[in-house]
């Protein structure tokens, strides 16, 4: 390739936040451009950005102004050329990034399904009437509300160290976690179930990381198309899509998942009242190449059926 490659003594910046979770994800996105390129750790640096998010721990985070709060130091850092990469949850980025930047890269997509967490209880199904599950989800409290009403929602905030925490200090029975976070942090003593998409439909791009950069830099855009994982593209793609055609973002209860077989996309998507007492779904099938376009019908047909002041119940 005729990428001009970093060397040690220019390094190619890589930005991150400073969670256990954002600093496993920075490392394996380091790994495969090191793989990618036959280049020394040194040709790269992970950078740690601290964002406003990370330093608001007390409130659920739809009652802050949400918008950035976790991007917004490391989207300065790109456009300042402080960094070069932003290394993302893809769940946690809005659809449209800031004039400049764009987020077009993903690695191959771990397990999508939210994992049951507990250290009394199997399964969702195992859990008692009146059982007490902790969340800050919406999605979740929504879908939870409208297929288990007999369970007691509790705010849940936190990154995963500290809601297993609280688990283990009984605040609740059981709580919900993205299975990929828990199998990046290799946290295989912490006892947990996936959840099957047909009993909970994960939220758009769950368990997907998503590389930003500045859409003028062409060195960048060499090294992470190297790395970029197509099938995921097309998946996320139709899945955004749909968030996007909704004017989601990752505080409205919307769940949706793309999956691949052979030349087909099988989109899925539900969006639900936040107290659960509505659940509209849908499902398309098209060819891989048009998730897109299907992602925007299927918000638009669903928007329909909704009406106005759904999301406000
Ligand atoms: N909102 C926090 C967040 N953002 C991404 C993940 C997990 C990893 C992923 O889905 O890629 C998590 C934690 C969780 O939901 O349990």
């Amino acid at each position: 390739m005729t990428v001009n490659l970093p060397t040690p003594a220019a390094s190619f910046n890589i930005g991150t936040r400073g969670s256990p979770l954002a600093l496993a994800q920075a490392h394996e996105t380091r790994s495969r451009l090191m793989a990618a390129f036959d280049l020394p750790q040194e040709a790269f640096k992970i950078c740690v950005i601290k964002v406003t998010g990370d330093q608001i721990l007390d409130k659920p985070l739809r009652e802050i102004d949400g918008k950035g709060l976790f991007t917004r130091e490391i989207e300065e850092a790109l456009l300042d050329h402080n960094i070069d990469i932003a290394v993302h949850s893809t769940k946690d980025m809005p659809v449209e990034q800031p004039g400049g930047l764009i987020l077009d890269t993903f690695l191959p997509r771990e397990d999508v399904r939210d994992a049951f967490v507990s250290l009394k209880y199997k399964s969702l199904a195992a859990l008692p009437d009146g059982a007490v599950v902790g969340t800050s989800s919406t999605r979740r409290r929504a879908q939870l509300a409208a297929r288990y009403p007999k369970l007691q929602v509790v705010e849940f905030r936190g990154n995963v160290q500290t809601r297993l925490k609280k688990l283990a200090d009984g605040v609740a029975d059981a709580t919900f976690l993205a299975t990929a976070g828990l199998r990046r942090l290799n946290m295989d003593d912490v006892p947990y179930a996936p959840i099957s998409p047909d009993d909970m439909l994960p939220a758009i791009a769950q368990g997907a990381i998503g590389i930003e950069r500045r859409i003028a830099d062409d060195r960048a855009a060499e090294m992470l198309a190297a790395i970029h994982d197509a099938e995921t593209g097309h998946r996320l793609a139709a899945e955004r899509a749909f968030l996007g055609g909704l004017d989601g973002s990752c505080e409205t209860p919307i769940g949706g998942l793309a999956e691949i077989d052979g030349e087909t996309l099988f989109l899925r998507g539900e969006i639900l009242r936040p107290d659960g007492s509505l659940v509209l779904t849908d499902q398309l099938r098209v060819p891989v190449g048009e998730g897109a376009a299907a992602g925007a019908a299927m918000a638009a047909r669903l928007l329909s059926k909704a009406g106005t002041d759904f999301f406000d119940a």
